[in-house]
């Protein structure tokens, strides 16, 4: 298989279409906004005009879109690829979303006579740069089999996790424990610094002991710096924690921790954060309350 289609060109879709690409895979792309697909034309993509086209002119494609609406837009809308969907092609999307709108995008293409696999991942912009994501896949085993080498390519460790919605739940709890870490994170440099210690001591500390992580590891010096370049915009880690507390509600999950975490992004989606790299959460721990 070294023929392949990417739909969403975005930080993830752009970076594993890219690396495709330099693997020596020919890559056909798609996206809403066409200038995003400037640079891989120049790296030797095929652009096509809708999600269709690129179906059509490959046995694999593979979708890394924003959120549930946008995953389930580019498969039922039109030009959509429902409409080129058939016996012998393979969807395949790597968007994290919640499990019914997977199953809803996997029972479509099986309709048609397709194939399909949910295949979300761990690891950011980085990670997917270099080719070392964790991918966590459910659905058709014989698409799974045949896309290894891909996979291969675009991560470091994949996982086939079974039936349609085990993919999309695994991720959904990772990222509601990131999310949750974020902000215990974020409160605990925020109050270092306010009771006079300095969060760059805190880090050096942090790192040395029990719970040193790479996630502090990176993006710890860039909060202290207010750098919050977007690797993993916020808005997508408060949607992760939506939909990881409405999994919640269908297991009857008590999840206080990730509940008072999703109030802090949306916190801080309201006042225009949503944009930033998630770690711009720390923004709004900042906040003292006005003196009397
Ligand atoms: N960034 C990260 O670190 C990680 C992200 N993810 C997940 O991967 C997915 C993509 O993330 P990321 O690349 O960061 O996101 P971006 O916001 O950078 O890109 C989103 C992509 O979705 C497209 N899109 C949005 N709405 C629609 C729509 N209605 N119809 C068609 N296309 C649409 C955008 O197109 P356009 O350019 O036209 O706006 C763009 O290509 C998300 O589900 C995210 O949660 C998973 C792991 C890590
Ligand atoms: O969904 C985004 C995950 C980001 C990460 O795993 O670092």
């Amino acid at each position: 298989m070294q023929e392949v289609g990417f739909l969403g060109m975005g930080i993830m879709g752009k970076a594993m279409a890219m690396n495709l690409l330099r693997h020596g895979f020919k890559v056909h792309v798609w996206n809403r906004t066409l200038s995003k697909c400037i640079e891989l034309k120049e790296h030797g993509a095929f652009v096509e005009e809708t999600p269709a086209a690129v179906i059509k002119k490959c046995k694999v494609t593979i979708g890394m879109l924003s959120d549930p609406a946008a995953a389930l837009s580019v498969v039922f809308d039109k030009g959509g690829i429902l409409e080129e969907v058939c016996h012998g092609k393979g969807y395949i999307d790597m968007s994290t979303v919640d499990a019914e709108t997977s199953i809803k995008i996997g029972e479509a293409v099986n309709d048609k006579g397709g194939v399909f696999l949910e295949a979300p991942v761990s690891g950011s912009k980085k990670p997917a740069e270099d080719g070392q994501l964790i991918i966590l896949a459910a659905g058709e085993k014989a698409l799974y089999d045949g896309v290894l080498p891909a996979f291969d390519v675009l991560g470091k460790k994949s996982f086939y996790l079974g039936e349609v919605g085990n993919g999309a739940k695994m991720k959904l709890v990772v990222n509601m424990i990131m999310g949750s870490m974020m902000n215990a994170f974020s409160e605990g440099l925020v109050l270092a610094d306010k009771s006079g210690l300095s969060p760059t001591t805190l880090l050096e500390v942090l790192d040395l002991g029990a719970i040193a992580n790479p996630m502090f590891r990176m993006k710890g010096p860039s909060m202290v710096s207010s750098d919050f370049n977007p690797a993993f915009p916020l808005k997508h880690q408060q949607k992760d924690m939506r939909l990881a507390l409405a999994l919640g509600d269908e297991n009857a999950v008590s999840m206080p921790v990730a509940a008072a975490a999703n109030e802090s992004f949306k916190k801080a989606r309201s006042i225009g954060l949503g944009d930033l790299d998630f770690s711009a959460v720390y923004e709004i721990f900042k906040v003292t309350e006005p003196s009397p």
